[in-house]
């Protein structure tokens, strides 16, 4: 594994001007960077912004209202929990949301953030035999106190042999995440989906900068000595993109077999590919093939021709496949170099060359 070098006391800004003003100025920036753009030492939790609702709450009532509220708004279209739709008399879809019971999830969609998890758990959901939480439960990282009834509480009823699902991409990169799930059980499915991890960090920063534009450039975030090309792994852009160390972590407790991994690719370019191996994995019949996809051209992505519970042509929403900013070339560069050995190491850890580099 290539050794990281982690400089956890990063050089403050000390601004040279003597006017306090302007002292006060470039501390309220520092203090507002630091916020909005979490600088860690490797395995501390990354709590990060996630465009998709995430349950924060002991509450089920709270819980409830979060997750009804953000319907109501951004990703309306992507969210289509369990007791959204509004009861069709007569039609057994409907009826049989009422039976059945709730289980602990036997696969979760463990990561990575900006991967095109949304994208895998909504054309999962098309499956009759796969029942998924919409929103991100965060359980294994934010919620754990809560216990495992409250976490049951929150999925969706199944009936024999449906399987339970959820997402929440930062599993991934919480230290504490695999050792939690094994305690639940030991045979959870885990799917990872991975992507490039410079376009990852790219897409990671966009979503940052598309709620904040006044944060400074990838470049400079990226960098902490820009003419050493000294890369910052304490921002969490960049950390998260080391996977091979991630991966570790998560061989301590899980067999490899026990893991899938997906490339956020080839999700993109041949998504009834990759479902195919998601479902060949899941033990499930192969019910999505290409026949559910079409090439959305304006969006730019492939969409469902019908989503789960729906006769409607589906895209994920405006906050998926942003516009990301042109990153200097030199930069990229810098980042090919730095990702490299992490990536050889990862394409060796699950024999499979996903054609970063
Ligand atoms: N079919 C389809 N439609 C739209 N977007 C798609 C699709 N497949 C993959 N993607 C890519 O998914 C990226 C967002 O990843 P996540 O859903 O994992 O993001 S998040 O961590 O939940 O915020 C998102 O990243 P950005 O393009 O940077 O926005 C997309 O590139």
């Amino acid at each position: 594994m290539p050794s990281l070098v982690v400089d956890n006391n990063r050089r403050k800004e000390t601004g040279t001007g003597s006017v306090v003003g302007k002292r006060t100025e470039n501390n309220a920036r520092a203090d507002l960077v630091s916020r909005l753009l979490p600088r860690l030492p490797p395995w501390v939790d990354i709590e990060s912004d996630y465009d998709e609702p995430s349950v924060r709450t002991s509450s089920r009532d709270l819980l409830n209202k979060e997750i009804d509220a953000y319907r109501g708004v951004e990703d309306r279209g992507e969210m289509r929990g369990e007791g959204q739709r509004a009861p069709e008399p007569g039609a057994m879809s409907s009826f049989s949301n009422d039976l059945g019971s709730k289980k602990l999830p036997q696969a979760i969609i463990i990561g990575v953030k900006k991967g095109g998890t949304r994208a895998l758990l909504e054309f999962l959901r098309v499956h009759p035999d796969i029942r998924a939480v919409g929103a991100e439960p965060h359980f294994f990282d934010r919620n754990y106190e809560n216990g495992l009834e409250w976490y049951r509480e929150l999925m969706p009823k199944t009936l024999e042999g449906q399987i339970t699902m959820e997402k929440t991409p930062s599993y991934f990169v919480t230290r504490e995440a695999p050792a939690r799930i094994s305690v639940m059980s030991r045979d959870t499915k885990l799917i990872v989906v991975v992507r490039d991890p410079i376009t990852r960090a790219i897409s990671d920063y966009t979503q940052t900068l598309s709620k904040n534009p006044d944060i400074p450039t990838f470049e400079s975030l990226t960098f902490k000595n820009r003419t050493t090309g000294l890369i910052d792994t304490s921002w969490s852009a960049i950390q998260i993109g080391i996977y091979a160390k991630h991966l570790d972590n998560w061989l301590q407790y899980f067999p490899m077999d026990q893991i899938l991994f997906v490339s956020g690719e080839r999700l993109i370019s041949d998504p009834a590919g990759e479902l195919g191996r998601v479902q060949d994995f899941l033990g499930l019949k192969r019910i999505i093939t290409d026949k559910h996809f079409y090439f959305n051209q304006t969006k730019g992505f492939p969409c469902l021709k019908k989503a789960e519970g729906s006769s409607k042509p589906h895209c994920l929403g405006k906050t998926k496949g942003r516009t990301h900013p042109n990153i200097h070339p030199e930069v990229v560069q810098r980042l090919r170099d730095f990702y490299r050995p992490f990536n050889m190491k990862f394409y060796q850890m699950t024999g499979h060359n996903f054609g970063w580099d």
